[in-house]
């Protein structure tokens, strides 16, 4: 198997990948379908992702604790949108990238999300969309794919009563149930989720479903992939690309800071994602004179769009109480009350669940736009009110308690449920860039000037305010529903309509709306900048747009002024896409790979 830890001697390759994640697998992948003689290296700063707790998706949550070195936790600025909070964004950091830590929600963005250029328009794209899965579920529209590697479907469990329960509430609230909002062009409603998972329960990220099967043949012996090692630059001749630096990672290997480099015959491809290709750029002397003077880089390109207009969509989620019992919940597995050995030994289907089980894309009402005063209705009536597809809020349901396990009572063991909600097409832009060193043991990740500019955005900070008080008004209508787990709700005081607490029974089927005073508005803010924070979709830091307009990448994702490298992987995403992002990274890797068989004349 063509997978190492450290490089064979003298290896000849055609084709260099920097970062084995999400569309970088797709790439490899592809690549060597179209022509095995090609002979391609991806160089990835993770480990194997041959763990338990990436194949079984009920362990997702494990891909994000640092024992597990799954993760890269980009370290953000502390800001003032915060309350003086430094954010950290967690990224894939293994082979498979963010597919193989991600949390499985399948997701697509609106047809107008997908105009960004020649070739890249909805309808280039579509056809990409399909390639990339086998969708198991009802498609009239003939929107999704049949033989695809990646396995769209319900999973083999899911938690039927809350999900059940929560699309009624929704339908009460004003957001009727439909079969598929990932068809690009309905929204304004809730859906029973498809997952990033097979009907048997295992996860699909893009190492084990694109790369592996390839890696394990007989039939593409010049396709390398060496793991545990980062990229540090990209090598040039002049202004073309011709290799790739790169070092032992030392979260793996701390005694070995050895330096090498191998030249690439025919291109190089950055695909270290969202926040790793701009700082590689950079790192190379790609990017803005002033920031690249500011390290100590020289430059080869003066590029200042690079690691600009950062976006993320941004994450808020509030946690219940309920009369949940364990067989609803991913509550007992969580917090250790059942064994996983005795969960496998038995093929128990809870290991194949995500814990999402409803998705919502939805849009205020009129009145509501109006109490949102009237710099909120002035962005709305231009951007959203012209097009009824474009929604304000994602939001799931999960079926566990998702935030910090030490707020739980410890003699009390319960099952809760939560609704994690975020921006479809936030306003708040940020930027990454490298620093100057300040000899930190990893500065390839740690060395860095990075704002998320999380709530930076007025209009961002009153469109969680509105989905705060639309989630809770669901919530409030499910039958399971026992109160707010007051730790993760606002501290409304107790006099307050808004005032969170356990209840013993269900609220009355009549129970009226809560009615929130100013002083609640201005506590609902105040919590919200202390804790809303990523939604791990991090993009649009390298984007496809002109270069006079910030762009980094052309529509054949080459990098202006530079010959013989591409970008493919969520950082040329030149505007938000109103979705959770694993399936549109998937789209580009696929785009990417095709665009790359046609001008390496490969044949198919
Ligand atoms: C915790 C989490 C939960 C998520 N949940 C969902 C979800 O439920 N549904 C959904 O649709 N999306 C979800 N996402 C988002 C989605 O998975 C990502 O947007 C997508 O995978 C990004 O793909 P990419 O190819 O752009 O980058 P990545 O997949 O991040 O790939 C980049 C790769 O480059 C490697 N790398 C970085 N720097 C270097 C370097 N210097 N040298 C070598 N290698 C390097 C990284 O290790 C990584 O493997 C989630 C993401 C995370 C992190």
């Amino acid at each position: 198997m063509g997978l190492y830890t450290e490089l064979p001697d003298n290896l000849n390759v055609d084709v260099l990948i920097a970062g084995g994640g999400t569309a970088g697998c797709i790439v490899a992948a592809r690549l060597a379908e179209a022509d095995p003689r090609l002979s391609i290296l991806v160089i990835e700063g993770g480990r194997n992702n041959n763990l338990p707790t990436i194949e079984t998706a009920a362990f997702f949550i494990a891909n994000l604790s640092p024992e597990t070195k799954t993760a890269i936790f980009y370290q953000g600025n502390a800001s003032e949108h915060l309350g003086g909070k430094a954010p950290v964004v967690p990224s894939g950091g293994v082979l498979g990238g963010g597919s193989s830590v991600n949390m499985m929600m399948y997701s697509r963005g609106m047809r107008p999300d997908y105009e960004w250029g020649p070739g890249w328009a909805h309808g280039d794209l579509l056809p990409y969309f399909k390639k990339l899965e086998t969708y198991h579920g009802a498609d009239p529209t003939g929107r999704h794919g049949t033989d695809g590697p990646i396995h769209v479907s319900d999973g083999p469990f899911r938690g039927t009563r809350p999900e059940q329960e929560f699309i009624e509430a929704a339908a009460k609230v004003g957001y009727p149930e439909v079969d598929d909002l990932q068809r690009f062009d309905v929204s304004n409603a809730v859906q029973r989720a498809k997952k990033l998972v097979s009907p048997e329960g295992k996860r699909q990220d893009t190492a084990t479903r694109y790369l592996k099967p390839l890696l394990a043949d007989d039939k593409h012996l010049n396709l390398h992939v060496l793991v545990e090692h980062q990229v540090t630059r990209v090598l040039f001749d002049g202004t073309k690309a011709v290799g790739l630096e790169y070092k032992p990672n030392p979260d793996f290997r701390p005694e070995e800071p050895t330096i090498r480099s191998i030249k690439a015959n025919r291109t190089v491809i950055a695909s270290c994602g969202a926040l790793g290709t701009p700082l590689l750029l950079e790192r190379s002397g790609v990017g803005n004179p002033s920031i690249l003077s500011r390290a100590n880089i020289p430059v080869v390109i003066d590029l200042p769009g690079v690691g600009e207009s950062y976006q993320d969509h941004i994450l808020a989620i509030y946690s219940y109480h309920s009369s949940l019992s364990p067989s609803d919940s991913l509550d007992a597995l969580a917090q250790g009350r059942v064994n996983p050995a005795d969960l496998f030994a038995r093929n128990d289907p809870i290991l194949g669940w995500n814990a999402q089980d409803v998705a919502c894309k939805i849009r205020p009402t009129d009145a509501d736009i109006a109490k949102l005063g009237p710099d909120f209705q002035a962005l709305w009536d231009q951007d959203f009110k012209p097009h009824p597809e474009r929604f304000l809020m994602l939001a799931s349901l999960v079926g566990a308690f998702p935030s910090d396990p030490s707020l739980l009572p410890k003699d009390k063991p319960a099952q809760y449920f939560a609704v994690s909600a975020f921006t479809g097409y936030p306003y708040s832009r940020g930027h990454i860039h490298v620093s100057s060193s300040s000899g930190a043991t990893n500065p390839l990740i740690s060395d860095i000037d990075f704002d998320p500019s999380f709530l930076s955005h007025r209009f961002d900070v009153l469109s969680h305010m509105w989905m705060y008080k639309t989630q809770r008004e669901i919530a409030r209508r499910m039958p399971c529903f026992r109160g707010e787990f007051a730790a993760c709700h606002p501290p409304f005081p107790p006099e307050s309509d808004a005032f969170c607490q356990e209840l013993d029974g269900p609220l009355a089927a009549d129970a009226p709306e809560i009615v929130y005073t100013e002083e609640d508005d201005v506590i609902l803010e105040k919590w919200l900048r202390e804790n809303a924070g990523t939604t791990w979709h991090s993009l649009g830091t390298c984007a496809m747009k002109a270069r006079e307009e910030g762009g980094v990448v052309d529509a054949n994702l080459g990098v202006y002024g530079i010959e013989g490298l591409k970008v493919v992987d969520l950082s040329i995403v030149p505007k938000n896409v109103g979705a959770n992002t694993a399936a549109t990274a998937m789209m580009i890797g696929e785009k990417g790979a095709e665009l790359l068989i046609q001008e390496l004349g490969l044949r198919k």
